[in-house]
Protein backbone atom coordinates (compact mmCIF):
# COMPACT_ATOMS: atom_id res chain seq x y z
CA UNK A 1 0.00 0.00 0.00
CA UNK A 2 1.44 3.64 -1.20
CA UNK A 3 0.22 6.21 1.08
CA UNK A 4 0.06 10.10 0.85
CA UNK A 5 -0.19 11.86 4.18
CA UNK A 6 -1.43 15.49 3.58
CA UNK A 7 1.29 15.89 0.74
CA UNK A 8 1.75 19.38 -0.50
CA UNK A 9 4.36 20.36 -3.07
CA UNK A 10 5.38 24.04 -3.58
CA UNK A 11 8.04 24.40 -5.98
CA UNK A 12 10.59 27.72 -5.54
CA UNK A 13 8.73 30.23 -7.03
CA UNK A 14 5.75 29.56 -5.67
CA UNK A 15 3.48 27.43 -7.81
CA UNK A 16 1.71 24.53 -5.63
CA UNK A 17 2.04 21.69 -7.93
CA UNK A 18 0.42 19.22 -4.72
CA UNK A 19 -2.21 20.62 -2.06
CA UNK A 20 -2.77 19.01 0.90
CA UNK A 21 -2.99 15.36 -0.80
CA UNK A 22 -4.37 12.29 1.37
CA UNK A 23 -4.80 9.28 -0.28
CA UNK A 24 -3.77 5.28 -0.68
CA UNK A 25 -2.73 2.95 -3.91
CA UNK A 26 -3.83 -0.40 -2.58
CA UNK A 27 -1.28 -3.44 -3.15
CA UNK A 28 -1.76 -5.40 -5.99
CA UNK A 29 -4.05 -2.77 -7.80
CA UNK A 30 -4.37 -0.22 -10.29
CA UNK A 31 -4.87 3.85 -9.41
CA UNK A 32 -4.84 6.24 -12.31
CA UNK A 33 -4.26 9.76 -11.20
CA UNK A 34 -6.37 11.73 -13.60
CA UNK A 35 -7.07 15.29 -14.76
CA UNK A 36 -6.53 18.77 -16.31
CA UNK A 37 -3.06 19.62 -17.62
CA UNK A 38 -0.23 20.41 -14.84
CA UNK A 39 -2.78 19.52 -12.05
CA UNK A 40 0.08 17.67 -10.33
CA UNK A 41 -0.16 14.22 -11.42
CA UNK A 42 3.04 13.50 -12.21
CA UNK A 43 4.59 15.47 -9.45
CA UNK A 44 2.55 13.24 -6.95
CA UNK A 45 3.66 10.16 -8.86
CA UNK A 46 7.07 11.16 -8.83
CA UNK A 47 6.86 11.32 -4.56
CA UNK A 48 6.44 7.74 -4.82
CA UNK A 49 10.29 7.22 -5.52
CA UNK A 50 11.42 10.08 -4.51
CA UNK A 51 11.97 12.33 -7.38
CA UNK A 52 10.13 14.92 -5.95
CA UNK A 53 10.57 15.64 -1.97
CA UNK A 54 7.13 16.89 -0.58
CA UNK A 55 7.39 20.86 0.66
CA UNK A 56 5.17 19.24 3.36
CA UNK A 57 3.53 15.53 4.17
CA UNK A 58 4.79 11.85 4.13
CA UNK A 59 4.31 9.29 1.39
CA UNK A 60 4.60 5.54 2.77
CA UNK A 61 5.09 2.70 1.35
CA UNK A 62 3.78 -0.54 3.15
CA UNK A 63 3.52 1.97 6.58
CA UNK A 64 7.15 3.27 5.60
CA UNK A 65 8.17 6.80 4.91
CA UNK A 66 10.24 6.32 1.71
CA UNK A 67 12.12 9.64 3.21
CA UNK A 68 13.97 6.65 5.29
CA UNK A 69 15.46 5.13 2.37
CA UNK A 70 18.05 6.24 -0.18
CA UNK A 71 16.81 7.62 -3.33
CA UNK A 72 18.87 5.21 -5.45
CA UNK A 73 17.88 1.83 -3.24
CA UNK A 74 14.04 2.92 -2.97
CA UNK A 75 14.02 3.03 -6.96
CA UNK A 76 15.58 -0.52 -7.59
CA UNK A 77 12.02 -1.76 -6.11
CA UNK A 78 10.22 0.73 -8.37
CA UNK A 79 9.53 -0.15 -11.65
CA UNK A 80 9.32 3.50 -13.68
CA UNK A 81 7.79 3.84 -17.68
CA UNK A 82 7.69 6.88 -19.04
CA UNK A 83 6.23 8.41 -22.19
CA UNK A 84 8.64 7.90 -25.19
CA UNK A 85 9.57 4.74 -22.92
CA UNK A 86 13.01 6.73 -22.55
CA UNK A 87 15.65 4.38 -23.67
CA UNK A 88 19.06 4.56 -23.67
CA UNK A 89 19.69 4.61 -27.48
CA UNK A 90 22.89 3.49 -27.60
CA UNK A 91 22.32 0.33 -25.84
CA UNK A 92 20.72 -2.62 -27.42
CA UNK A 93 17.40 -3.63 -26.59
CA UNK A 94 18.76 -6.54 -24.47
CA UNK A 95 20.60 -4.23 -22.72
CA UNK A 96 18.15 -1.62 -22.14
CA UNK A 97 16.04 -3.87 -20.69
CA UNK A 98 18.83 -5.60 -18.12
CA UNK A 99 19.52 -2.18 -16.95
CA UNK A 100 18.67 -2.90 -13.40
CA UNK A 101 19.85 -6.52 -12.98
CA UNK A 102 23.31 -5.16 -13.96
CA UNK A 103 22.48 -2.43 -11.73
CA UNK A 104 21.92 -5.13 -9.03
CA UNK A 105 25.49 -7.01 -10.16
CA UNK A 106 23.35 -9.72 -11.38
CA UNK A 107 25.64 -12.04 -13.81
CA UNK A 108 25.54 -11.20 -17.60
CA UNK A 109 23.74 -14.09 -17.95
CA UNK A 110 21.32 -14.61 -15.81
CA UNK A 111 20.42 -10.91 -16.32
CA UNK A 112 20.31 -11.24 -20.65
CA UNK A 113 18.01 -14.80 -19.87
CA UNK A 114 15.46 -12.43 -17.67
CA UNK A 115 15.44 -9.66 -20.53
CA UNK A 116 14.49 -12.79 -23.19
CA UNK A 117 12.21 -13.61 -21.25
CA UNK A 118 10.44 -10.35 -20.44
CA UNK A 119 10.29 -9.43 -24.42
CA UNK A 120 8.06 -12.63 -24.63
CA UNK A 121 6.09 -11.39 -21.62
CA UNK A 122 5.76 -7.99 -23.14
CA UNK A 123 4.65 -9.57 -27.03
CA UNK A 124 8.35 -8.94 -28.55
CA UNK A 125 9.95 -11.67 -30.27
CA UNK A 126 13.43 -11.81 -28.64
CA UNK A 127 14.94 -11.77 -31.70
CA UNK A 128 15.14 -8.26 -31.68
CA UNK A 129 17.07 -7.96 -28.46
CA UNK A 130 19.93 -7.12 -30.69
CA UNK A 131 18.64 -4.04 -32.12
CA UNK A 132 18.67 -0.31 -31.05
CA UNK A 133 16.01 1.51 -29.74
CA UNK A 134 15.53 3.48 -33.28
CA UNK A 135 15.29 0.23 -34.86
CA UNK A 136 11.76 0.16 -33.30
CA UNK A 137 8.43 1.43 -33.85
CA UNK A 138 7.24 3.71 -31.35
CA UNK A 139 4.25 0.59 -29.74
CA UNK A 140 7.84 -1.45 -29.55
CA UNK A 141 9.89 0.98 -27.50
CA UNK A 142 6.70 1.33 -24.97
CA UNK A 143 6.95 -2.66 -24.86
CA UNK A 144 10.65 -2.23 -24.38
CA UNK A 145 10.01 0.54 -21.31
CA UNK A 146 7.52 -1.52 -20.03
CA UNK A 147 10.08 -5.19 -19.88
CA UNK A 148 12.40 -2.97 -18.21
CA UNK A 149 10.59 -1.70 -15.21
CA UNK A 150 9.59 -5.51 -14.65
CA UNK A 151 13.25 -6.70 -15.23
CA UNK A 152 14.23 -6.97 -11.53
CA UNK A 153 10.68 -7.85 -10.27
CA UNK A 154 9.50 -4.58 -8.13
CA UNK A 155 6.60 -4.52 -6.46
CA UNK A 156 5.69 -1.51 -7.51
CA UNK A 157 5.30 0.20 -11.02
CA UNK A 158 4.97 3.88 -11.86
CA UNK A 159 3.80 4.62 -14.83
CA UNK A 160 3.50 8.41 -16.62
CA UNK A 161 1.31 8.49 -19.62
CA UNK A 162 3.66 5.30 -21.13
CA UNK A 163 1.25 4.82 -23.95
CA UNK A 164 0.49 8.13 -24.89
CA UNK A 165 2.81 8.73 -27.69
CA UNK A 166 1.37 5.81 -30.06
CA UNK A 167 -1.49 5.64 -32.36
CA UNK A 168 -5.18 4.75 -30.68
CA UNK A 169 -4.73 1.29 -32.27
CA UNK A 170 -1.49 0.15 -30.82
CA UNK A 171 -2.69 2.01 -27.55
CA UNK A 172 -5.38 -0.14 -27.55
CA UNK A 173 -3.39 -3.14 -27.55
CA UNK A 174 -0.84 -2.05 -25.44
CA UNK A 175 -3.32 -1.08 -23.23
CA UNK A 176 -5.23 -5.08 -23.72
CA UNK A 177 -1.89 -6.26 -23.22
CA UNK A 178 -0.95 -3.90 -19.89
CA UNK A 179 -4.02 -5.49 -18.26
CA UNK A 180 -3.54 -8.83 -19.22
CA UNK A 181 0.08 -8.70 -17.78
CA UNK A 182 -1.62 -6.92 -14.57
CA UNK A 183 -3.46 -10.26 -14.24
CA UNK A 184 -1.00 -12.56 -13.73
CA UNK A 185 2.32 -10.24 -12.02
CA UNK A 186 -0.60 -8.11 -9.25
CA UNK A 187 2.07 -4.91 -9.08
CA UNK A 188 0.92 -2.24 -7.34
CA UNK A 189 0.82 -0.15 -10.14
CA UNK A 190 0.73 4.16 -10.18
CA UNK A 191 -0.97 5.30 -13.27
CA UNK A 192 -0.52 9.06 -14.61
CA UNK A 193 -3.05 9.43 -18.14
CA UNK A 194 -4.81 12.68 -19.51
CA UNK A 195 -6.95 10.39 -21.02
CA UNK A 196 -10.15 9.41 -19.17
CA UNK A 197 -11.08 6.63 -21.17
CA UNK A 198 -7.85 5.22 -20.44
CA UNK A 199 -8.51 5.70 -16.92
CA UNK A 200 -11.65 4.25 -16.70
CA UNK A 201 -10.36 0.92 -18.93
CA UNK A 202 -7.30 0.47 -16.49
CA UNK A 203 -7.96 1.91 -12.79
CA UNK A 204 -9.18 -0.02 -9.98
CA UNK A 205 -9.52 3.41 -8.70
CA UNK A 206 -9.03 6.67 -10.25
CA UNK A 207 -8.05 9.86 -8.81
CA UNK A 208 -9.19 13.21 -10.47
CA UNK A 209 -6.89 16.33 -9.98
CA UNK A 210 -7.69 19.68 -10.27
CA UNK A 211 -5.38 22.64 -11.01
CA UNK A 212 -3.45 23.48 -7.83
CA UNK A 213 -2.88 19.72 -6.79
CA UNK A 214 -6.10 19.22 -5.16
CA UNK A 215 -7.36 15.79 -5.03
CA UNK A 216 -11.12 16.33 -5.95
CA UNK A 217 -11.68 12.58 -5.80
CA UNK A 218 -10.69 9.22 -5.47
CA UNK A 219 -13.21 6.35 -6.32
CA UNK A 220 -13.59 3.14 -8.78
CA UNK A 221 -14.34 4.17 -12.50
CA UNK A 222 -18.28 2.81 -11.93
CA UNK A 223 -18.81 5.23 -8.66
CA UNK A 224 -16.76 8.00 -10.27
CA UNK A 225 -19.18 7.62 -13.75
CA UNK A 226 -22.50 7.00 -11.61
CA UNK A 227 -21.36 9.62 -8.46
CA UNK A 228 -19.04 12.68 -9.78
CA UNK A 229 -18.17 14.41 -6.78
CA UNK A 230 -18.73 18.01 -8.26
CA UNK A 231 -19.15 19.58 -11.52
CA UNK A 232 -15.31 19.46 -12.09
CA UNK A 233 -15.56 16.04 -12.13
CA UNK A 234 -18.27 15.49 -13.96
CA UNK A 235 -17.04 17.99 -17.00
CA UNK A 236 -13.76 16.17 -16.93
CA UNK A 237 -15.37 12.74 -16.99
CA UNK A 238 -17.64 14.48 -20.27
CA UNK A 239 -20.40 13.59 -21.88
CA UNK A 240 -21.52 9.88 -22.72
CA UNK A 241 -21.43 9.24 -18.88
CA UNK A 242 -24.50 7.15 -18.62
CA UNK A 243 -23.12 5.37 -21.52
CA UNK A 244 -20.06 4.59 -19.87
CA UNK A 245 -21.13 3.51 -16.75
CA UNK A 246 -22.62 0.53 -19.07
CA UNK A 247 -19.56 -0.84 -19.51
CA UNK A 248 -19.43 -1.96 -15.99
CA UNK A 249 -22.87 -3.89 -16.32
CA UNK A 250 -22.91 -7.46 -16.83
CA UNK A 251 -24.33 -9.70 -19.75
CA UNK A 252 -24.18 -13.05 -17.91
CA UNK A 253 -28.10 -12.19 -16.05
CA UNK A 254 -29.41 -11.69 -18.97
CA UNK A 255 -33.07 -13.05 -20.14
CA UNK A 256 -32.35 -13.49 -24.06
CA UNK A 257 -34.94 -14.56 -26.51
CA UNK A 258 -34.87 -17.76 -28.79
CA UNK A 259 -37.99 -16.78 -30.35
CA UNK A 260 -36.43 -15.00 -33.48
CA UNK A 261 -33.56 -17.43 -33.88
CA UNK A 262 -34.27 -20.61 -36.98
CA UNK A 263 -32.27 -22.60 -38.62
CA UNK A 264 -31.28 -22.25 -42.36
CA UNK A 265 -33.40 -25.24 -43.22
CA UNK A 266 -36.80 -23.42 -41.72
CA UNK A 267 -39.31 -22.58 -43.83
CA UNK A 268 -39.70 -19.09 -43.83
CA UNK A 269 -43.80 -19.61 -43.20
CA UNK A 270 -42.80 -20.52 -39.84
CA UNK A 271 -41.25 -17.66 -38.33
CA UNK A 272 -44.47 -15.39 -40.49
CA UNK A 273 -45.64 -13.05 -38.01
CA UNK A 274 -41.49 -12.06 -37.30
CA UNK A 275 -40.51 -8.66 -38.88
CA UNK A 276 -36.70 -10.09 -38.82
CA UNK A 277 -35.26 -13.75 -37.87
CA UNK A 278 -31.80 -14.77 -36.82
CA UNK A 279 -30.92 -17.15 -39.16
CA UNK A 280 -28.06 -20.00 -37.66
CA UNK A 281 -26.58 -23.09 -39.01
CA UNK A 282 -26.59 -26.30 -37.49
CA UNK A 283 -24.42 -25.44 -34.77
CA UNK A 284 -26.21 -22.53 -33.81
CA UNK A 285 -23.63 -20.38 -35.75
CA UNK A 286 -25.45 -17.04 -36.55
CA UNK A 287 -25.56 -16.66 -40.58
CA UNK A 288 -27.87 -13.36 -40.89
CA UNK A 289 -30.85 -11.87 -40.49
CA UNK A 290 -33.79 -12.64 -42.83
CA UNK A 291 -37.10 -10.98 -42.86
CA UNK A 292 -39.62 -13.62 -43.07
CA UNK A 293 -42.03 -11.25 -44.83
CA UNK A 294 -40.23 -11.13 -48.15
CA UNK A 295 -38.86 -14.41 -48.57
CA UNK A 296 -40.63 -17.70 -49.94
CA UNK A 297 -39.45 -21.54 -48.99
CA UNK A 298 -36.25 -21.70 -46.82
CA UNK A 299 -35.14 -19.08 -44.56
CA UNK A 300 -31.07 -19.90 -45.24
CA UNK A 301 -31.91 -19.69 -49.05
CA UNK A 302 -32.73 -16.09 -48.82
CA UNK A 303 -30.74 -12.53 -48.86
CA UNK A 304 -29.31 -12.37 -45.30
CA UNK A 305 -28.42 -9.13 -43.89
CA UNK A 306 -24.66 -9.74 -42.16
CA UNK A 307 -25.14 -10.32 -38.50
CA UNK A 308 -22.81 -7.74 -37.76
CA UNK A 309 -20.92 -7.09 -33.97
CA UNK A 310 -21.75 -9.73 -31.37
CA UNK A 311 -21.89 -10.21 -28.06
CA UNK A 312 -19.99 -12.84 -25.70
CA UNK A 313 -22.93 -13.80 -22.79
CA UNK A 314 -21.31 -13.40 -19.68
CA UNK A 315 -17.92 -12.17 -21.05
CA UNK A 316 -18.79 -8.57 -22.40
CA UNK A 317 -20.70 -5.71 -20.60
CA UNK A 318 -23.90 -3.97 -20.89
CA UNK A 319 -22.31 -1.35 -23.27
CA UNK A 320 -21.13 -3.75 -26.09
CA UNK A 321 -24.12 -5.58 -26.32
CA UNK A 322 -26.02 -2.16 -26.72
CA UNK A 323 -23.25 -1.01 -29.44
CA UNK A 324 -24.28 -4.80 -31.14
CA UNK A 325 -28.50 -3.84 -30.95
CA UNK A 326 -27.62 -0.05 -32.25
CA UNK A 327 -25.39 -1.89 -35.68
CA UNK A 328 -27.73 -4.67 -35.90
CA UNK A 329 -30.27 -4.19 -38.88
CA UNK A 330 -33.17 -5.77 -36.47
CA UNK A 331 -32.11 -3.83 -33.66
CA UNK A 332 -31.47 -6.81 -31.68
CA UNK A 333 -28.36 -7.87 -30.47
CA UNK A 334 -27.28 -11.54 -30.28
CA UNK A 335 -25.95 -12.98 -27.77
CA UNK A 336 -23.28 -15.86 -28.40
CA UNK A 337 -21.36 -18.64 -25.56
CA UNK A 338 -17.70 -18.80 -25.52
CA UNK A 339 -17.91 -21.06 -28.45
CA UNK A 340 -19.64 -18.50 -30.86
CA UNK A 341 -22.91 -20.37 -31.18
CA UNK A 342 -26.32 -18.13 -30.50
CA UNK A 343 -27.57 -18.00 -27.09
CA UNK A 344 -29.99 -15.45 -27.80
CA UNK A 345 -30.99 -12.28 -28.97
CA UNK A 346 -31.89 -8.96 -27.11
CA UNK A 347 -33.27 -5.55 -27.69
CA UNK A 348 -31.90 -2.47 -26.31
CA UNK A 349 -34.80 -1.77 -23.76
CA UNK A 350 -33.79 -5.33 -22.57
CA UNK A 351 -30.77 -4.15 -22.01
CA UNK A 352 -31.43 -1.15 -20.15
CA UNK A 353 -33.60 -3.27 -17.66
CA UNK A 354 -30.01 -4.57 -16.68
CA UNK A 355 -29.06 -3.39 -13.18
CA UNK A 356 -25.50 -0.88 -13.02
CA UNK A 357 -23.56 -2.21 -10.21
CA UNK A 358 -20.06 -1.38 -8.64
CA UNK A 359 -17.45 -3.61 -8.69
CA UNK A 360 -17.13 -2.44 -5.18
CA UNK A 361 -14.92 -0.14 -3.26
CA UNK A 362 -17.04 2.75 -1.84
CA UNK A 363 -15.96 6.20 -2.19
CA UNK A 364 -13.25 8.43 -0.08
CA UNK A 365 -13.78 11.85 1.12
CA UNK A 366 -12.32 14.44 -1.43
CA UNK A 367 -9.16 15.99 -0.24
CA UNK A 368 -9.28 18.88 2.38
CA UNK A 369 -8.73 22.18 1.46
CA UNK A 370 -5.04 23.23 1.78
CA UNK A 371 -3.68 25.28 4.95
CA UNK A 372 -2.54 28.06 4.32
CA UNK A 373 1.53 27.60 4.43
CA UNK A 374 4.64 29.16 3.77
CA UNK A 375 6.92 28.81 0.31
CA UNK A 376 8.47 25.16 0.68
CA UNK A 377 12.30 25.16 -0.53
CA UNK A 378 12.64 21.33 -0.82
CA UNK A 379 14.74 21.02 -4.18
CA UNK A 380 13.62 18.11 -6.92
CA UNK A 381 15.56 15.06 -6.49
CA UNK A 382 17.57 13.45 -9.20
CA UNK A 383 14.81 13.62 -11.93
CA UNK A 384 17.18 10.98 -13.90
CA UNK A 385 17.33 7.03 -13.10
CA UNK A 386 15.20 4.24 -15.12
CA UNK A 387 14.68 1.79 -12.55
N1 LIG B 1 10.50 21.42 -11.44
C1 LIG B 1 9.48 22.29 -11.41
N2 LIG B 1 9.68 23.57 -11.05
C2 LIG B 1 8.66 24.44 -10.97
N3 LIG B 1 7.37 24.13 -11.25
C3 LIG B 1 7.12 22.86 -11.62
C4 LIG B 1 8.16 21.88 -11.72
N4 LIG B 1 7.58 20.70 -12.12
C5 LIG B 1 6.27 20.95 -12.25
N5 LIG B 1 5.97 22.22 -11.96
C6 LIG B 1 4.64 22.85 -11.95
O1 LIG B 1 3.81 22.12 -11.06
C7 LIG B 1 2.50 21.99 -11.57
C8 LIG B 1 2.13 20.53 -11.64
O2 LIG B 1 2.92 19.90 -12.64
P1 LIG B 1 2.78 18.36 -13.01
O3 LIG B 1 3.77 18.06 -14.07
O4 LIG B 1 2.82 17.55 -11.79
O5 LIG B 1 1.31 18.33 -13.60
P2 LIG B 1 0.56 17.20 -14.45
O6 LIG B 1 -0.79 17.09 -13.87
O7 LIG B 1 1.39 15.98 -14.50
O8 LIG B 1 0.50 17.91 -15.87
P3 LIG B 1 0.46 17.32 -17.37
O9 LIG B 1 -0.79 16.54 -17.52
O10 LIG B 1 0.45 18.56 -18.21
O11 LIG B 1 1.70 16.50 -17.55
C9 LIG B 1 2.50 22.71 -12.92
O12 LIG B 1 2.01 23.99 -12.73
C10 LIG B 1 3.96 22.75 -13.29
O13 LIG B 1 4.25 23.86 -14.11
Amino acid sequence: MITFEGVTKRYPGGTVALDDVSLECQTGRITVFVGTSGGGKTTALRTINRMVEPTSGRVLIDGKDVRERKPAELRRGIGYVIQHAGLFPHRTILDNIATVPYLLSWNKKKARDRALELMERVGLDPAMGKRYPFQLSGGQQQRVGVARALAADPPIMLMDEPFSAVDPVVRAELQDEFLRLQEELHKTIVFVTHDIDEAIKLGDRIAVFQTGGRLVQIDSPENLLAHPADDFVAGFIGQNRGIRTLSFAETGGLRLSSDTVRTATADAADAAGAEWVLVVDDDRRPLGWARPPEVTGQLGKARLSPVGPTFQVGGDSVRTALDAAVLSPSGLAVGVDETGAVVGTASGTDLLAVPTHGRGGGQDAPAAPAAPEEPGDAEEADAGGAG
